[in-house]
């Protein structure tokens, strides 16, 4: 034992400092130690970089890659949030989940449907299709007037699920999209996400949902395509889309067709057509060409063949917002429970139009006297890409079947649209967008 242990005192103490075994199994020993200690280190900052908040989290450069967001939901506390954003305030109200809710029509949408005391839960994904502040400053708006809007995505199955096990939602309005006729050659792929996938992942949840909701959804005027019958009525024919964004929401239609004929959901489609106001999309040409002319940079316009005008049937947004609830007011109930038909159910189709086009050129002429300034102009042909020559709406059957009865023509609209448009970036201090 003595022995031993002086050998291990004095023989072995000095074998393990000499012996290049041991001095290299301690060396290796505290490279492993450094090598696991960085790798955890590396580890946590990958964790952090790709599980940091959603605020915090900036979105991804490439457009198609925009879904690939992680959102944050679920907990007590939200799910509070949820519940109480979607509570019904008022005798005969409805609940209502609104996607898009942070969008123009969307935000309009929910708070006509809260201020007359309806549950409204939102829900939106905040990508940056356009300056997402602009989103975020609506979603301040409706938090405001108690509207929770849920940061997600349409094609978040898990997330839609949850919802409907949250709140027995009555009805689903869903404006959640990828906009904009144009755009669609940039980004084709996002179209096909958001308005073919993102619709049947909703439409999914909606038909295992119990109660089952009805759903009233935006659909476009551009479906109407290459049609040159006016004004556009809703048995015309739609099967020749001049962009893909038109034939994604044409493609919408027939799923919407569908999930009515095998689940028994109520749906209703509602065709817009170029819907402006205050709050509206940086995207579209009222606003563009606003911010434009401020600045004293050129806008064009586009001219059809033989210096032919364009013209659109421009719809003031309470007009729409007025479509939009008394769509939501006449829909019947889904038929359906637990993902099974139990009888037919309700399928319609509306134009929502203001049946008066109104030439691009006019439209420019009206910013310019409301704008006070005069347009630095070039007329260009109309590009081959997407764009149709004219819309106009024949909106007899939503006057008949909804009372839908727009009042506002393009000057007041635009009027309106100046006021809040200057307001908001308060003579130039926010930039537009
Ligand atoms: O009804 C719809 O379903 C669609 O309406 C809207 O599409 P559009 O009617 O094309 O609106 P918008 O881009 O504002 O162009 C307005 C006019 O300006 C012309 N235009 C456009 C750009 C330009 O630089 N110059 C120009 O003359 C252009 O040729 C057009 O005549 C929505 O964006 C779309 O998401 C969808 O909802």
């Amino acid at each position: 034992m003595l022995k031993h242990s002086s050998h291990l005192e004095n023989t072995g103490k000095f074998k393990m400092e000499k012996s290049p075994y041991f001095h290299n199994k301690s060396r290796w020993h505290s490279s492993l130690m450094k090598l696991t200690f960085w790798s955890f280190i590396f580890l946590a900052l990958i964790f952090i970089f790709f599980y940091r908040s959603p605020s915090s989290n900036p979105l991804p450069q490439d457009p198609s890659r925009r879904s690939l967001r992680t959102y944050n939901w679920g907990g007590p506390a939200w799910e509070k949030r949820v519940r109480s954003s979607a509570r019904i305030r008022s005798r005969d109200g409805v609940s209502v989940l609104v996607t898009g809710a942070a969008g123009f029509v969307g935000t309009h949408v929910s708070t006509a449907l809260k201020m007359r005391g309806n549950g409204v839960l939102g829900l939106d994904n905040f990508n940056d299709y356009y300056d997402p502040s602009l989103k975020r400053a609506r979603q301040a708006l409706l938090d405001r007037s108690g509207v929770f809007i849920v940061e997600g995505d349409i094609n978040d199955s898990t997330l839609l699920r949850k919802l409907f096990e949250v709140v027995a939602f009555t009805h689903v309005m869903h404006l959640a999209a990828q906009a904009g006729v144009r755009y669609a050659m940039e980004n084709p792929s996002s179209y096909v996400h958001s308005n073919i996938a993102g619709l049947v992942s909703l439409l999914e949840a909606c038909k295992s949902a119990n109660p089952q909701p009805a759903i009233v959804w935006a659909s476009s005027s551009s479906v109407y395509g290459l049609n040159s019958k006016v004004p556009f009525s809703e048995k015309d024919r739609t099967d020749q889309p001049a962009s893909l964004y038109a034939a994604t929401k044409k493609a919408g239609e027939e799923i919407a067709h569908t999930y009515n004929h095998i689940y028994g959901l109520s749906l209703t489609a509602l065709r817009f057509f170029t819907v402006y106001g205050p709050w509206g999309r940086p995207d579209m040409a009222y606003f563009f060409f606003t911010r434009d002319i401020l600045k004293g940079k050129t806008i064009s316009i586009f001219e059809a063949a033989n210096h032919g005008t364009v013209s659109r049937d421009f719809t003031y947004i309470d007009d729409i917002v007025k479509g939009c609830l008394a769509a939501l007011d006449t829909a019947e109930k889904s038929t359906g429970s637990g993902g099974k038909k139990k009888g037919p159910a309700q399928f319609r189709i509306y134009n929502l139009g203001n049946t008066s086009p109104v030439p691009v050129s006019d439209l420019v002429s009206i910013l310019e006297r409301l704008l006070k300034v005069n347009a630095k102009k070039n007329i260009i042909k109309l590009p081959q890409n997407g764009d149709v020559r004219l819309t106009h709406a024949n909106i007899s059957l939503a006057q008949r079947e909804l009372g839908y009865k727009p009042s506002t023509d393009l000057q007041s609209g635009l009027k309106k649209f100046v006021k809040w448009y200057l307001g908001y970036y308060s003579g130039g201090k926010k930039a537009a967008g």
